[in-house]
């Protein structure tokens, strides 16, 4: 038996110790029924406790696994994380923009959990003039939207205002993250979709395994919305399997621990069954 499939594309940084960047990417797809590819931006060598290695991809093959996909399987819904320098963010968007792509969704990821850096500090410009005006949905970190908006982000007014400020760059949904703010007692993320403020209020869960949370955020986004669920929808939903990842996250190494890609369908699973 053959059916339509839904497809998504990760363009983003491999993570070698499997937690984040391309394999959490495709290891979300694959447990939200979505066919994952991958164009990848860079090698990392890393693992629970940090980053050991970058090697960027040339340019030039960045471009051709883009191009190859887009001849003969066009994705309903990419996902960019990773993206190291401001030449490969402007080649990314460059093909984005010709291809007409939509449902992008763009995780503007700068700094890996132990502080290395997985975006060069010249290419934030890149980001914010090329990337972002492409994006459904933005899912900026609290650190990232200070550097993007180039504001200091304390209170309450503080996010408001920069997630206003990230609106006026042109994503049409602006997810503002709130997994770094330690001492609160709930995970809150703050959406604005040019209108609304909406708050995704869950408890914070009490763990150190928390490697790879933006990216298997994201990339659920990137899954939702291929299915064709509304931005908003989509991202309710994937705050729902970051949840679940979180609370059931893998004690595996000796550092931060990956989250449970498939805690998600287990849950729901062992909900059908129980009703
Ligand atoms: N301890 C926690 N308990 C509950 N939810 C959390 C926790 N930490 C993060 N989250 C949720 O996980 C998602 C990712 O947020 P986070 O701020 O951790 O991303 P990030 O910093 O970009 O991740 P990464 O470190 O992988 O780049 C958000 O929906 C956030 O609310
Ligand atoms: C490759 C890669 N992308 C993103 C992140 C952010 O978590 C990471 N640690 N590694």
């Amino acid at each position: 038996m053959s059916y339509k499939q839904t497809m998504a594309l990760t363009i983003a940084g491999s993570d070698s110790g499997g937690g984040a960047g391309i394999q959490a990417d495709l290891k979300t797809f694959q447990e939200l029924n979505v066919y994952g590819m991958s164009a990848i931006t860079a090698v990392t060598a890393q693992n629970t406790t940090g980053v050991q290695g970058v090697y960027p991809v040339e340019v030039e093959g960045i471009l051709q696994q883009i191009d190859s996909i887009q001849e003969d399987l066009p994705p309903h819904a990419i996902k960019t994380g990773m993206l190291f320098n401001s030449e490969i963010i402007e080649a990314v968007a460059g093909r984005l923009k010709n291809y007409e792509w939509k449902n992008i969704v763009v995780d503007p990821v700068m700094i890996a959990k132990g502080g290395a850096p997985l975006l060069l500090e010249e290419a934030v410009n890149s980001l914010k003039e090329h990337l972002l005006p492409l994006a459904e949905v933005i899912t900026p970190n609290i650190p990232e939207a200070e550097v993007l908006t180039g504001m200091e982000i304390k209170t309450y007014e503080d996010k408001i205002n920069a997630i206003k400020i990230l609106s006026s760059m042109g994503p049409k949904m602006v997810v503002l993250k709130g997994g770094h703010d330690a001492d609160d007692e709930e995970s809150v993320d703050i959406v604005y979709d040019g209108d609304t403020i909406t708050e995704l209020r869950t408890s914070r869960i009490q763990t150190k395994n928390t490697h790879g949370t933006g990216c298997t955020f994201s990339s659920a986004i990137a899954a939702f919305l291929a299915q064709g669920k509304a931005p908003m929808e989509a991202v309710r939903l994937a705050k729902a399997f970051i949840q679940a990842a979180i609370e059931d996250s893998l004690d595996i190494g000796k550092g931060h621990g990956p989250t449970n890609h498939w805690a998600f369908n287990r849950k729901n699973r062992s909900r059908e069954n129980h009703s």
